[in-house]
């Protein structure tokens, strides 16, 4: 007999992600890490229709035994509750579909923004007079003098606002994902469909901290998701991201629906990691800098497919931007969001696992996402058909899953990953060329890691036909 909080069961086959929550058996999930259910309905003909029920993604915050609605997205409406079997039915008044919050949500907005407006116009003041003191000195020794704007253009602390886009002709159609944080969309905008990534208002500082690493400068990249606006919901005051929408969607769901030959398996491969090596990337370009990002959330969840086989990077939501004032690889002194260890547990290295690292350290960050990127390859490369002839192509694992189940703890993964250096088993039979990015990407010792750059370049070398 099961112990612990069971709940109704139903994943859309994209979303395959709370799967993870717990051990499912038929139309019930019993729960491995919450004592809450959730559950996403859509209104049709006045009558809620469940389209996603399981145990929910965050640990607490749901009080009632019963499920009422808590949020509502146009004809969309998502519970949670605390009682066994509780997200099969939403307790739901018709009357009460918009929340009846605008009167003071509008005042205290307002009162947020003019707080917000200050504090930036005083943030910006502090950085501009920081860094004309800095380039003074420096003026002064060269007998140079920049121009005014290249000032705080050379300055990556500066922080830019950007403007919140006009919502109103933004529809949601269906739900594709939903992560600890979020819900994602299906929607259209202006006649285009796109991606809608919803943050209930109590999310707002991981909205924020995503919006500012979309919205750093020169962030377009093809292995990058590609960043439309963003903005408030009006009827909820919700948080929004408007992002391409990738078709596929998560890799994870990808792998667990598709083995790929090897052409396929390396363009996805190869997508991965030219995305992370231009995240970390530092460069000046027409005079502004983009500074490297630690992804820090690393997952084949947080990995996008897009319909022509490549990948991309999102959930933005708890990287680490290595600002600096005074030019690329002066990190350490401008780094934001670095206060705890985040990450999915089997992605994640050694030394972030057992905690002995520095985290204000911005190049152990970037290194730890290189591990990550490791154990992403082997995850990509175990769906590998032409990795397997003559035998059958494994079911989609996770890292580690083989080895200490699909939910191993933070314990276990300490002592097998981080005490025993354990790695997840490659076949033997692979080429050399193939066990050496993963050995070199995922070595226990950081510094001695590849670079994202060198995965790639590596990965590029390799023979476009499998030779194995
Ligand atoms: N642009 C997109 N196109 C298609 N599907 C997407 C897109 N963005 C996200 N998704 C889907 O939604 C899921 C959740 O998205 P995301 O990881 O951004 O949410 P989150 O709440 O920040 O997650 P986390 O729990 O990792 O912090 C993804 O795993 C993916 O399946």
């Amino acid at each position: 007999v099961e112990q612990g909080r069971s709940c109704v069961f139903l994943t859309s086959s994209r979303n395959s992600r709370n799967m993870e929550e717990g051990r499912v058996n038929g139309t019930i999930q019993y729960c491995a890490h919450t004592n809450c259910c959730v559950g996403f309905f859509r209104i049709i003909d006045g009558q809620p229709v469940a389209e996603l029920q399981g145990c929910k993604m965050v640990v607490g915050g749901c009080l009632d035994p019963t499920c009422f609605t808590s949020t509502t997205h146009l004809d969309y409406i998502r519970c949670e509750c605390s009682s066994n079997l509780c997200n099969g039915n939403i307790t739901w008044n018709a009357e009460e579909k918009q929340p009846q919050l605008k009167h003071s949500s509008h005042s205290t907005d307002m009162v947020t923004a003019i707080v917000v407006v200050l504090g930036m116009l005083l943030c910006t003041l502090v950085v501009a007079v920081k860094c004309r003191h800095r380039f003074r000195g420096y003026d002064d020794k060269q007998h140079l003098s920049l121009p005014e704007e290249s000032l705080t253009s050379l300055c990556s602390c500066h922080i830019s606002k950007q403007s919140d886009m006009d919502l109103t002709s933004m529809e949601l159609q269906q739900i594709v994902g939903s992560g600890h944080f979020a819900s994602v969309w299906q929607g259209s905008y202006q006649g285009t469909t796109v991606a809608v990534k919803v943050f209930p208002t109590w999310c707002k500082q991981e909205f924020t901290v995503e919006r500012e690493v979309y919205g750093l400068p020169h962030l377009v990249h093809a292995g990058i998701a590609h960043f439309l606006g963003a903005g408030r919901k009006s009827d909820s005051g919700d948080c929004v991201l408007l992002l391409e929408l990738a078709t596929c969607g998560s890799l994870s769901s990808f792998l667990s629906k598709n083995s790929s030959d090897w052409t396929t398996t390396l363009k996805l491969a190869q997508s991965l990691s030219e995305g992370l090596a231009y995240l970390h990337s530092d460069f000046y370009r027409h005079g502004v800098h983009k500074p490297a990002v630690a992804h820090r959330d690393l997952s084949s969840n947080n990995v996008l497919v897009r319909d022509d086989g490549t990948c991309v990077l999102c959930d933005f939501g708890s990287s680490t931007i290595l600002r600096s004032c005074a030019g690329p690889h002066s990190w350490q002194r401008y780094m934001v969001n670095v206060q705890s260890q985040v990450g999915t547990l089997c992605y994640m290295a050694p030394e972030l696992l057992d905690g002995c690292v520095n985290l204000s350290s911005g190049w152990c960050l970037i290194q730890g996402d290189v591990y990550s990127l490791g154990t992403l390859l082997w995850e990509l490369l175990m769906r590998c058909s032409d990795l397997f002839i003559g035998c059958p192509v494994p079911e989609h694992r996770l890292p580690y899953e083989e080895e200490l189940g699909a939910s191993p703890s933070l314990e276990q993964l300490i002592v097998h990953v981080s005490e025993r250096r354990e790695r997840p088993s490659v076949p033997k039979h692979w080429q050399q060329g193939l066990h050496d990015i993963l050995l070199d990407s995922w070595d226990h010792d950081s510094d001695a890691r590849l670079t994202a750059q060198c995965a790639r370049d590596r990965l590029v070398s390799l023979p476009p036909c499998c030779s194995i």
